[in-house]
């Protein structure tokens, strides 16, 4: 499993500093992805340039450029040879937009939720959010909601394989993704299952990148898309029903509620797929970082115990339930409803 900064040496004198001042880091990559550096070094002739072409090209004050590239060459998201910057592997395959673009995440991190950590204090005081702006009004602002999108896609996107692997597929021919945001997971769990159709239920707003998104993936003629509250209006039946990075940010009775009305929408011999942020029994850095994302950024989210889950759909009616382990932090609990 991943792991982020950890103290790994007690006697090395630099390693607390070092973990103190991880957020430079992160933020050299961060505003190196909003300023485009990667993309514009792929675009460029020979996908290589020197120092005052970057500069100029992306619009930097001279004074640090040079700086601020070898930083990213020290970080291995650069390379420099003979005075020119070029794109590391690393970074071509994963931060120039494409099919395995893991950009979306960080954009939206970057906007979102490093300002929202620097708050950290207060909601820890607090227990109040510390995110700037209101979701509804977020996903009415095009240029935010793509952003929004995209960072879904980014998180949900590398569990797909293990969804597709945790349950036998072959069997059922509907899904519903509650909180399928662009329908990305259930589009490419349509991909990977030619006998599926599937639906996803999030707000109206999402109905129309949904769509578009479902074209660009092939299968546009095999998703829909459902617009509603998930707490007001009932979910549309499957066999299967998903719900991914949904539960973590609600509090333990809305929780169970969708749990409850997925038990209802999922057909009978069906299954219900939960994933999210899971702290276990022993302390996980990955998932207690994005449980404390749903600190700073909701009113009540928190990430849960796998155990907790499994309860919650065992007192919903389902059976043979089940944990996988996910990465990034995440933990998928299935259920089966009875027959
Ligand atoms: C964190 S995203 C998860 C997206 C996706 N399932 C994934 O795994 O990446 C939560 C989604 O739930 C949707 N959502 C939040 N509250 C909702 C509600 N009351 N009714 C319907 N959808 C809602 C949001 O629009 C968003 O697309």
């Amino acid at each position: 499993m991943t792991t982020i900064n950890p103290l790994t040496d007690p006697k090395d004198p630099f390693g607390i500093s070092q973990l103190g001042l991880g957020f430079a880091s992160a933020k050299l990559l961060l505003t190196a992805l909003e300023l485009g550096v990667f993309s514009t070094l792929a675009e460029t002739a020979d996908s290589e340039a020197a120092v005052e072409e970057l500069r100029a090209a992306l619009g930097l004050h001279p004074r640090a450029a040079t700086d601020f590239f070898d930083a990213l060459v020290a970080l291995g998201l650069l390379e420099r040879s003979s005075g020119r910057y070029r794109n590391s592997e690393a970074a071509q395959r994963y931060l120039v937009r494409g099919e395995s673009y893991a950009g979306g995440f960080l954009e939206g991190a970057n906007f979102v939720l490093y300002p929202a950590w620097g708050r950290l204090t207060q909601a820890l005081r607090t227990g109040a959010p510390q995110a700037e702006g209101d979701f509804e009004a977020m996903l009415s602002d095009p240029a935010a909601q793509r952003v929004f999108l995209a960072m879904q896609d980014s998180l949900s996107a590398p569990l797909v394989p293990y969804l597709l692997g945790a349950v036998e597929w072959s069997g059922w021919s509907t899904v519903t993704d509650v909180g399928g945001a662009r329908g990305n997971l259930a589009g490419l769990l349509l991909r990977a299952q030619p006998q599926l159709t599937g639906r996803v239920f999030d707000r109206p707003q999402n109905e129309t990148p949904c769509a578009e998104h479902a074209r660009t993936l092939g299968v546009g003629d095999r998703l829909a898309f459902t617009g509603g509250d998930f707490f007001a209006d009932e979910l549309p039946e499957a066999d299967v029903v998903v719900i991914g990075h949904v539960l973590a940010d609600f509090s333990l009775e809305e929780r169970k509620v969708l749990i409850d009305k997925a038990f209802t929408a999922v057909r009978p011999g069906g299954a219900l797929l939960v994933y999210d942020p899971m702290p276990g029994d022993k302390p996980d850095l990955p998932s207690l970082v994005a449980s404390l994302h749903m600190l700073v950024m909701t009113p009540a989210g928190a990430g849960y115990h796998p155990g907790d889950c499994g309860q919650w759909m065992l007192q919903a009616g389902f059976t043979g339930v089940a944990e996988h382990e996910l990465p990034l932090g995440n933990t998928l609990v299935t259920g089966r409803k009875p027959r």
